[in-house]
């Protein structure tokens, strides 16, 4: 769906990105984490073509972005910037309903649009007629999110999206953003330092360091022991098992057999997270996942 291949983005004599060749999946929510200056703005970039390679190519939808017509190819991909770029001057719904506007959409099916995507990103109607100043960052992130998504992109590229909010809205924004990211199937790419939001948010990790890939895949193969010393280093070992827990469904872990009587029961889609969470609430070491068992050593690393 999104293809890098041996990309190189040189700023006079410095490389941002030096060689970069990794395919992000259609569906994938794909994080882009690594230190500070590590390019991982520059890679995301490439891909509506707000930055040109110097050498290698980039290919979405099967197609080098390098023949794309610019303002074509970004109305086709939605963009959320830490910033946001809200029009002070117009209001919420003006701002949801820009992408819409500039493709031509009558002004009923804009209406109806941002009324069905208010209610997507959960903000209350009422807030239609405000001003961005108006809003609080929580609830200006989500008009970001939806005016993103307003001309129903199949690719949505975020850089740092949820940077400017307090650690709880940050929480409940990651959260609404996986929400939204099973419900709609969108390919999803974001930027962001923090390795914890990574770990949380997903389904394949690109890591970077110094314009170079380190690492790249699903997160629950890459978060498996022993991960790699710098990867490691950069989540913490705490960061990944947890993380592997919460990736990993607790029917493929299952093991055959009954449990013991009074065992108490999980769903087969739960997560082993949720399982090891169940075993502590009841002191219990063994669950019931329908007539097969899940025992705790089930849980660790094979
Ligand atoms: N337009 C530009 N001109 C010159 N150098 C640039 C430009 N954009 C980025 N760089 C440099 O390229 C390198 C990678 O920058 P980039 O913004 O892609 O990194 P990042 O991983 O997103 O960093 P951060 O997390 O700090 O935003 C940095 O050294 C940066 O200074």
């Amino acid at each position: 769906m999104i293809e890098f291949d041996d990309v190189t983005v040189r700023f006079g004599a410095a490389e941002a990105v030096r060689g970069v060749s990794v395919t992000i999946p259609a569906g994938a929510l794909a994080v882009l984490v690594g230190p500070s200056g590590s390019g991982k703005t520059t890679l995301l970039r490439l891909v509506n073509r707000m930055a040109t390679p110097s050498a290698g190519r980039v290919r979405v939808r099967g197609e080098d972005v390098a023949a794309a017509d610019p303002a074509r190819l970004r109305r086709s991909i939605g963009y959320v910037m830490q910033s946001m770029g809200l029009f002070p001057h117009w209001s919420v719904a003006r701002n949801i309903g820009t992408v819409p506007a500039l493709l031509g959409w009558p002004a009923a099916r804009i209406a109806a649009r941002v009324e069905e995507l208010l209610a997507l990103v959960r903000l209350d109607p009422a807030l239609a007629g405000r001003r961005p100043a108006a809003l609080s960052g929580g609830q200006a992130q989500r008009v970001g999110l939806a005016r993103a998504l307003a001309a129903d992109p199949d690719i949505l590229l975020m850089d740092e999206p949820f940077g400017a909010v307090d650690p709880i809205v940050r929480r409940e924004l990651r959260a609404e953003l996986t929400r939204i990211h099973a419900a709609t199937g969108k390919t999803i790419l974001l930027v962001t330092h923090d390795p914890i939001e990574a770990l949380e948010l997903a389904t394949h990790l690109v890591v970077l360091r110094e314009g170079q890939l380190v690492a790249a895949g699903e997160a629950a193969a890459l978060a498996a022991p022993p991960a790699p010393p710098f990867l490691r280093a950069l989540f913490g070992a705490e960061a990944l098992a947890l993380r592997r827990l919460s990736l990993l469904r607790v029917e493929g872990a299952a093991l055959d057999g009954p449990a013991p009587a009074g065992a108490p029961v999980i769903a087969p889609e739960a997560s082993l997270a949720e399982a090891w969470t169940l075993m502590q609430e009841h002191g219990a070491p063994v669950l019931a996942v329908g007539g097969r068992h899940l025992p705790w050593s089930a849980l660790l690393p094979r």
